[in-house]
């Protein structure tokens, strides 16, 4: 198969749908690989490593989008990249279609195959291609949530380790899973307040666990978050339904509770956001207030490292990007936790939550993946 990657056109969007290592492991399984001149230019990776790993440069995104029959890439394809997809082409990239009505449009008119990183799953449960960002945006969510409560920066001036004689900054997260989890581990390193809330249970058990004590649990109701929201110096944004829109857990009228300067860090903006006031903002421009809030809600937060972010990103798309190329419709028909990532497939609606969430008769995987 010819497997090609463009480079991302995001703001501020620095990581590469493919790494030189990746691209020598495509060329050792017999594919050819087209990769956009400096693609790899935010990652320290030249055209030369491509070029030494196999590859061969496209001059223009054009190029690779007319010439690969499975495009590689990380973020949501931009509308003048969704124009350039066609019928049995395969896109193998992030999508977050349940809270972007015109990207899914875009991707259903093309006729594309589209499987969303998002929404592949595991044996365990898990989301194995969302998991390595997740930890990377979890960790980097207490960094830009300390910046933010800086005075300077709009905050109400809290320093969340606190100093001898003074009590630390406290941090509500909410949402408890793999974002959760390494947001709570950076804010308990800097000697913050930290309560983790969810509506499982036996994950609040795990994280107690994991944390010997050192962070509060406790279950999600609307007292539980009211409570700790208004309590809090900063809130993480961090639940999930898998492909669906972020449930809005944080409304308007909460903010009003909250204490001015506070700072909210949306992460779960890339599915719509769980907070009412949440719209997604860039790097350039990452922060905004209402009501004496602070949000951040930057939908590519990964991007701001992605040194670390691409090398984690490859380590976990490697072997389904390595499927698709083997065997194509084939390995989505016979890998049901590749079928969990097919959203689109031409002019159709393959994932339920996605469906729900725009109002789309959803079409099962397995009715329309005739590869016999
Ligand atoms: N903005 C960005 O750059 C990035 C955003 N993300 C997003 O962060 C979000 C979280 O991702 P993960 O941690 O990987 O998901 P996850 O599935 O590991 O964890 C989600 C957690 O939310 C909990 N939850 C669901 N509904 C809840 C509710 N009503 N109240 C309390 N808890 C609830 C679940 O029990 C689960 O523990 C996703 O939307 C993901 O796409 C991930 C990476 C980068
Ligand atoms: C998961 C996601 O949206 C990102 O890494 O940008
Ligand atoms: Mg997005």
């Amino acid at each position: 198969m010819r497997v090609g990657c463009p480079k991302e056109i995001k703001n501020h969007e620095y990581r590469v749908g493919l790494t030189p290592g990746a691209v020598r492991e495509y060329i050792a399984h017999g594919h050819e690989v087209i990769i956009e001149t400096q693609a790899g230019s935010g990652i320290g990776a030249d055209d030369g490593q491509y070029i030494a790993a196999g590859a061969r440069i496209a001059e223009t995104a054009q190029e690779v989008f007319e010439k690969s029959d499975m495009v590689v890439k990380v973020k949501e394809p931009q509308p003048t990249e969704w124009a350039q997809l066609r019928e049995g082409q395969i896109l193998y990239t992030y999508l977050h279609l349940a809270p972007d009505p015109e990207q899914t449009k875009g991707l259903l008119k093309s006729g594309v195959t589209a499987v969303a990183y998002e929404t592949v799953t595991d044996d365990r449960g898990g989301l194995p291609l969302l998991a390595p960002m997740s930890e990377v945006a979890g960790r980097l969510a207490i960094q830009a949530g300390a910046t933010a409560l800086q005075k300077a920066n709009g905050g109400r001036g809290v320093l969340l380790g606190g100093v001898p004689g003074v009590l630390p900054g406290k941090v509500a997260v909410v949402g408890g899973g793999v974002v959760g989890l390494h947001a709570a581990r950076m804010a308990v390193g800097l000697g913050a307040d930290v309560t983790i809330l969810d509506r499982s249970l036996a994950r609040l058990r795990q994280l107690d666990d994991l944390f010997s004590g050192r962070v509060h649990t406790r279950y999600s109701t609307i007292d539980a978050l009211e409570e700790e929201v208004f309590a809090a110096d900063l809130v993480i944004g961090a639940v999930l339904i898998p492909g669906a829109a972020a449930p809005k857990l944080v409304t308007r009228d909460m903010l009003t509770g909250m204490k001015k300067g506070a700072v909210i860090v949306d992460v779960a903006i890339d599915q719509g956001g769980c907070f009412e006031t949440s719209h997604a903002t860039t790097h350039s421009d990452p922060t905004y207030e209402v009501d004496g809030i602070v949000h951040y809600c930057v939908a590519n937060m990964p991007g701001a490292v992605p040194v670390t972010s691409a090398h984690a990103l490859n380590n976990a798309t490697l072997h389904y990007g390595l499927a698709l190329a083997d065997r194509g419709l084939r390995a989505i028909a016979e890998d049901r936790h590749l079928r969990n990532g097919l959203n689109i497939h031409r002019g159709r609606v393959t994932n339920q939550p996605v469906a729900e969430a725009l109002g789309y008769d959803v079409t099962h995987a397995d009715a329309i993946l005739n590869v016999a």
